[in-house]
Formats: structure tokens, C-alpha cells, sequence
């Protein structure tokens, strides 16, 4: 097997830039690393350093010359908005990638975390999904656009580590949820969606509550607390050219998911199908087993942390992205 299993803890004092720490992973990924004494964290906002701008960003990295990186800057949206924008899916994705790898490579960055997502996997591959399956099978067509430059990335990595021997992986998460997710309507995922969506029902006291297509899709849901300690994790523990999957190894339908979700936010009402809705891939399960024999499993069950979206949400519902 190509892994090194010992690559060794990452010094706490060393600039570490993450890319995209306002978002749900970037931010999840920045408290855990608060938390594991990393006192030298390198953030920016799209509006100070847009990643789509090389030139912008090879000066950042001249300028700040960062030892780590995790690249959690990314076009990020649901089933509806990857299906109706796909270009920018594909095209700020790609020049994302491609800058910040471009970049960190010529300035040598020591070890670099590349984040894609299980949607590069053929859509009806077999399940649990096994690394080994990409590029086995044709993609999701909702979101193939968005997968094709997480490929590319994968692809990316794979080619800097043969010709520049740069140590760097990329990880594969699930669909991931938390908090400081995004809870726009039309352009979120799945569990924020729903956690907005019934909770407004409550307070409107809603009889029935609509939600996309049919309800059957199979969904493996990861909190961000669990994946940002699993990218630490991976980054101290893992070295080899194959994409590992992050998840919990464990899926429900959509609909048990908006019945958990009715549940904690103590909604009471009717459920209805839009089926006029897209349901995407009939499911999404990782084999996790790579990463449990790299020494990491998920710790925070899906009830629990739905709870704890819920309760994060309603404290913050007037600064949240909507
Ligand atoms: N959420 C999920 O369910 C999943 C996410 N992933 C992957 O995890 C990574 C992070 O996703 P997630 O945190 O959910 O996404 P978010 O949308 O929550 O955050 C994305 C971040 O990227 C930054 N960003 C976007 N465009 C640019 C740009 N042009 N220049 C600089 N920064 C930019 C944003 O910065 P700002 O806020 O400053 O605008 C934002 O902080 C992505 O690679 C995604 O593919 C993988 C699987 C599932
Ligand atoms: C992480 C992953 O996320 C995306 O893929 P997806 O897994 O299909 O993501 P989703 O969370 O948006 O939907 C999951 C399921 O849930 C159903 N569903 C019900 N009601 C709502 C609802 O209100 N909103 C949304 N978004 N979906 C709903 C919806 O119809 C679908 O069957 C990729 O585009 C890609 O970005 C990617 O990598």
C-alpha cells in the first residue's frame, strides 16, 4: 500500500493559512485548531483576497508565506443551486483550486489539505462508496459540474506529489452540517434547510410543512466539529496520493432526517413532498474504512448534533446567511 501513516504533528507556532475560514468547514476547522494550540492562523475573507485573482493570491502567499494549508475556500451550494449555476460551480471552483495549489507550491508549502466531496463518485456507485470508485462510472447530473473540478483538484494533488514530491492529500467529505452553515432557502443543503424551514413553522404555527422531491434519497450526514478534527487529524497521520473519504459510515433517508429534524425543533405538523424537486443521487454512503485505519472515527451522533445546529441556529438566526 502507498501510505505513510507517520507524517508527523504539525508544529503549533508555524503560519497556518486556512482558505475559506468564514465558512461552516474553514470555521469549524479554525476553532479546532484554536483548540490544539495553533497560535499563528492565517485567515481572509473573499472581499479582502478573491481566490479567483492569481495574481492576488501568489502575492498573499509571497507575502505570508504560510508552512500549512487547508483549502476550505470553495463555491459551495445544494442540490437546486449546483443544478442551476453550474458554470460557476465549475469555472470559481477550478480558478480557485488553481491559484491557491499553484501558489502554495511554488512557495513550497509543507503540507496542504485539499477538501472535495463525496459527489465526485458515480452516482450509482456501490455502496458504502470505496475510494477505489472514482472515476468508475458517469456522475450525478445535478452536480457533476461542481465534481469535475473537485476532481480535478484530486487529479491536481495527485500530479503535484509525483512531480514535486510535495506531501499533500485531499480528503473527500460527506454532506456536513453545523454550526455557522448556510441557511439560504434556495441555495443551502438538505439539514439547514429543513432546521430553517421547520423551525419558521413552529413559530408560524404551519400545519404542513413542504419539503424536495420525494423523501427516499439515502444521506450520510457528518457533523463540522467531527470533520474539522478529522482533517487535523489526517494531516498529523496521513500521507498518500489516494483521496480519503470522511464520514460516519452510517445514511438515512431524507425523510427520517426531516422527521429528526421536526423532532428537535418540536414540530408537530404534517410532512409533504415536492416532487417536482430534484432528489439527486438515490444515496451517499462512504466506506470510511481508510480513514479508520488511519486512527480516526466520527464522534458526535447525528441527534446530537442536529440538536446542536438547532440550538446554534436560534441564537444566531439575526446573523446568520440567509
Ligand atoms: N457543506 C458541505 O456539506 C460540504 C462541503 N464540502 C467542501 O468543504 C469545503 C468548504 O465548504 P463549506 O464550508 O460548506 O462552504 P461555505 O460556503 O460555508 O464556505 C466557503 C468559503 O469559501 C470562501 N470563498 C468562496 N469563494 C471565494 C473566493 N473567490 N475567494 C476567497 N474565498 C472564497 C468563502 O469566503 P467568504 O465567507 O469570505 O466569502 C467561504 O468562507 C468546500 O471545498 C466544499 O466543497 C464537501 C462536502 C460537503
Ligand atoms: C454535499 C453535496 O450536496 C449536494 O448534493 P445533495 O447531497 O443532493 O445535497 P442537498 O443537501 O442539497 O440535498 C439532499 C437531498 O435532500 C432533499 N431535500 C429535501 N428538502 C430539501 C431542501 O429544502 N433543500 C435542499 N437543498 N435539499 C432538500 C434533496 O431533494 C436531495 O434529495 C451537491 O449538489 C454537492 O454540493 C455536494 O457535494
Amino acid at each position: 500500500m502507498d501510505v505513510n501513516y507517520a507524517p508527523g504533528a504539525l508544529d503549533r507556532e508555524s503560519t497556518f493559512y486556512v482558505a475559506g475560514h468564514r465558512g461552516l468547514v474553514g470555521s469549524g476547522i479554525w476553532r479546532n485548531l484554536t483548540n490544539a494550540g495553533f497560535t499563528n492562523l492565517v485567515g481572509r475573507t473573499s472581499l479582502e483576497l478573491d481566490l479567483k485573482d492569481r495574481e492576488a493570491t501568489f502575492r498573499f502567499f509571497a507575502e505570508t508565506k504560510p508552512r500549512y494549508v487547508v483549502l476550505a475556500a470553495a463555491k459551495v451550494g445544494g442540490i437546486l443551486a449546483n443544478s442551476t449555476f453550474p458554470v460557476d460551480f465549475l469555472s470559481d471552483n477550478l480558478q480557485i483550486q488553481l491559484n491557491v495549489l499553484d501558489a502554495a507550491r511554488e512557495h513550497n508549502v509543507e503540507r496542504l489539505l485539499f477538501l472535495g466531496s463525496s459527489c465526485i463518485y458515480p452516482k450509482l456507485a456501490e455502496q458504502p462508496i470505496r475510494e477505489e470508485s472514482l472515476l468508475t462510472g458517469h456522475l450525478e447530473p445535478t452536480n457533476d459540474a461542481y465534481a469535475i473540478a473537485k476532481i480535478a483538484g484530486i487529479l491536481q494533488i495527485q500530479a503535484i506529489r509525483r512531480q514535486y514530491g510535495l506531501p499533500w492529500i485531499s480528503a473527500m467529505p460527506t454532506n456536513l452540517y453545523g454550526p455557522g452553515d448556510n441557511f439560504s432557502p434556495e441555495g443551502s443543503h438538505v439539514l439547514p434547510a429543513l432546521i430553517r424551514r421547520y423551525d419558521e413553522a413552529v413559530h408560524q404555527g404551519a400545519p404542513v410543512v413542504t419539503n424536495w422531491g420525494t423523501g427516499s434519497p439515502r444521506r450520510e450526514f457528518l457533523h463540522v466539529d467531527d470533520m474539522a478534527a478529522a482533517c487535523l487529524h489526517l494531516m498529523e497521520n496521513y500521507d498518500g496520493p489516494d483521496q480519503v473519504n470522511v464520514g460516519t459510515g452510517t445514511d438515512v433517508t431524507i425523510k427520517e432526517l426531516a422527521g429528526l429534524v421536526a423532532e428537535a425543533v418540536g414540530y408537530t405538523g404534517e410532512m409533504l413532498w415536492d416532487t417536482t424537486k430534484p432528489d439527486g443521487t438515490p444515496q451517499k454512503l462512504l466506506d470510511v474504512s481508510k480513514l479508520g485505519d488511519a486512527g480516526w472515527h466520527a464522534s458526535i451522533g447525528l441527534e446530537q448534533g442536529i440538536r446542536n445546529t438547532v440550538e446554534w441556529y436560534r441564537e444566531n438566526v439575526n446573523d446568520i446567511r440567509k
